[in-house]
């Protein structure tokens, strides 16, 4: 499991910057899973310094760990509890991102052995389909039984309560008919032993190989069809036409559901993120995120305590509109050639629905009936191999950081931590792509928790290749602003607000050969209390025009400031 991946220099950097009057010692609570622990610390503290105490007393690792206050992220490592108004006897929640990958070794008395992982999530149906999969044939769905000393194991029981209950659990695979089990520990894995004295009368004279072919069960056609669930695309513009790629992810959705391979809710994130998987349940296809299970939401499964004021996670943001922002993400992200499906910064397609499934999560219970239809984003699911907190940034080709640079700065962006850019690889050669995922909190009303991960990154100092300021001189806020109203999202005045001053320095930033550094700079706080550039300038904006007067005037106030601004940015050599 890796450690910790930060540098300890910002913990020593606070110490130097705060003196000892300022390094007030204050005892703070963390609530984790319903309990509440004492801790004390100083106000100086930085939020890393926190984390890594978590670290020593919990043992969860610092790169899991996602700490709020006062309904808000305390996502800055290097700024400290004082500036995100952290006090005496405060209250802070601790959510964990663990990781969920359960090795699993099947073991044949042939000699024959298969290792795959299952994500504790799952349920024991899907490790049956594994095996079966793994097996090719040689053992059926219908004929398996999974024992966990000596309990049989139910389809619907999870992989997660049978490692907590067992520890180093096995789990024994009992071929009914004609195999008998023994079972055996290897390390913290699960082993399965099978010994199948007679498995080559299952598998047929002729030897194994041959055999499971001719075996091979019709999973499909022994499932039941559950019929308790909805999903269905959520339109408001009845001119809109779905495109291809959508219907399909929809569609491939439904049949998944209609096979009974039930949504799995993902064990990262804050809110309530739903794995969606095919018709096979081998893959998964899609992500849903229901709305009303947000961080802050009413029926979050994270145990996050209810906004109070409507406000989301981010400032500038409001509970339940995630959804609108994933997808409005997705339809802004215009592709480079006409009528491509894959944007320029290759966000997923997304689309909004209407879904209700037993799995997700319904603190009243259940029922098949309208109240329980949930709205969110569904999201293409995309094959990766981890996200970009779990490889260095060297590793990241130029043109795939400046993509994720220019969303970003497009739409304000207030939630782009490594974690939310997936890295897949793509063609013979393997190259990295990045994919950008979670676009929740884009397109805020203000621009106070805008922060860019990539900023950090060798590759944010280098300035943008002529093919991709051609795409930034191509972008129009204006247009942007007019497409999402027609497909439903008519913006509220801040939101486009947002777009089109974050769209107009980005243009004025390109125009004078900054880099995404400098141009992202300007966006993002150096610390939770001392505002942005852009925040200046939305200020001095404001100051300067009379009260009550147009848009278009504050804009134009706006553009002469950024200007200013922007030149003397230049003059330095940015
Ligand atoms: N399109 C996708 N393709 C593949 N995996 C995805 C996709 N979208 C989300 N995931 C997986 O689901 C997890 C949770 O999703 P996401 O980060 O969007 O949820 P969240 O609750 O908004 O998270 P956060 O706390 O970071 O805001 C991700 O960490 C990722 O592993």
């Amino acid at each position: 499991m890796p450690g910790v991946s930060v540098a300890p220099s910002p913990v020593l950097e606070f110490s130097h910057r705060y003196g000892p009057h300022l390094n007030k010692p204050i005892l703070i609570y963390l609530r984790v899973a319903g309990s509440l622990t004492p801790m004390p610390i100083r106000e100086s503290d930085s939020i890393l310094s926190v984390k890594l105490k978590i670290q020593a007393d919990r043992g969860f690792f610092v790169r899991n760990q996602k700490l709020f206050f006062d309904g808000r992220e305390l996502a800055r490592n290097n700024s400290c509890v004082r500036d995100y108004g952290v006090a005496d006897g405060d209250v802070l929640h601790l959510v964990l991102r663990l990781s969920d990958l359960q090795a699993i070794t099947v073991r044949t008395a042939c000699g024959k052995e298969y290792e795959f992982h299952v994500e504790r999530s799952r349920k024991v149906a899907y490790v049956k389909r594994q095996i079966v999969r793994k097996g090719r044939g040689s053992v059926d769905l219908e004929n398996q039984e999974l024992v966990c000393d000596c309990e049989e194991l139910e389809d619907q029981r999870l992989i997660h309560d049978i490692c907590r209950k067992n520890g180093d659990a096995v789990i024994h695979l009992l071929v009914r008919k004609s195999a008998k089990v023994r079972p055996q520990t290897v390390d913290k894995h699960f082993e399965v032993v099978i010994d199948a004295s007679d498995f080559n009368e299952l598998a047929g004279v002729v030897g194994e190989h041959q055999s499971w072919d001719l075996l091979k069960p019709n999973i499909i056609e022994s499932r039941p069809l559950p019929k308790d669930f909805l999903l269905e695309p959520f339109i408001v513009n009845r001119e809109i036409e779905l495109p291809f790629v959508l219907k399909e992810l929809i569609e491939s959705t439904i049949q998944g559901l209609e096979r009974g391979n039930e949504p799995i809710r993902s064990p990262e994130g804050s809110g309530g993120a739903y794995l969606m998987q095919d018709f096979s349940g081998l893959e998964y296809v899609s992500v849903f995120k229901p709305i009303d299970e947000e961080p802050m939401a009413v029926n979050n499964p994270r145990g996050l305590p209810l906004s109070l004021d409507g406000q989301g996670m981010k400032k500038g943001t409001r509970v339940g509109e995630g959804a609108l922002r994933e997808v409005a993400a997705y339809i802004l992200d215009h592709p480079v050639v006409h009528n491509s499906e894959k944007g320029f910064a290759g966000v997923p397609p997304t689309v909004m629905v209407r879904c209700m499934h037993r799995e997700f999560n319904y603190p009243e219970g259940y029922e098949y009936t309208s109240k329980n239809f949930k709205i969110g984003s569904l999201q293409m699911f995309v094959k990766n191999i981890g996200s970009c907190e779990d490889m260095g940034p060297r590793a990241f080709p130029m043109d795939e950081v400046h993509k994720i640079s220019v969303l970003d700065i497009r739409l304000a962006n207030a939630d782009r931590h490594a974690g939310n850019i997936l890295i897949s690889r793509d063609g013979e050669d393997g190259r990295v792509v990045l994919i950008p995922i979670d676009h929740g909190y884009c397109l805020p009303e203000n621009f106070e928790d805008c922060t860019f991960e990539w900023l950090y990154w060798p590759q944010a100092q280098q300035p943008y290749s002529p093919e991709t300021m051609d795409y930034i001189k191509s972008l129009d806020a204006e247009q942007d602003i007019q497409l999402l109203k027609f497909h439903g999202w008519d913006l509220p005045v801040e939101c486009a607000r947002t777009l089109r001053i974050s769209t107009m320095l980005l243009k004025k930033g390109v125009e004078r050969g900054l880099t995404p550094f400098a141009i992202g700079s300007m966006m993002c706080r150096e610390s939770p209390s001392k505002e942005s550039v852009i925040e200046r300038i939305v200020k001095e904006a404001e100051e300067s025009v009379l009260p009550g007067a147009s848009e278009g005037s504050f804009l134009e106030s706006v553009s002469v400031l950024m200007d200013h601004y922007l030149d003397a940015l230049s003059n330095e050599g940015h």
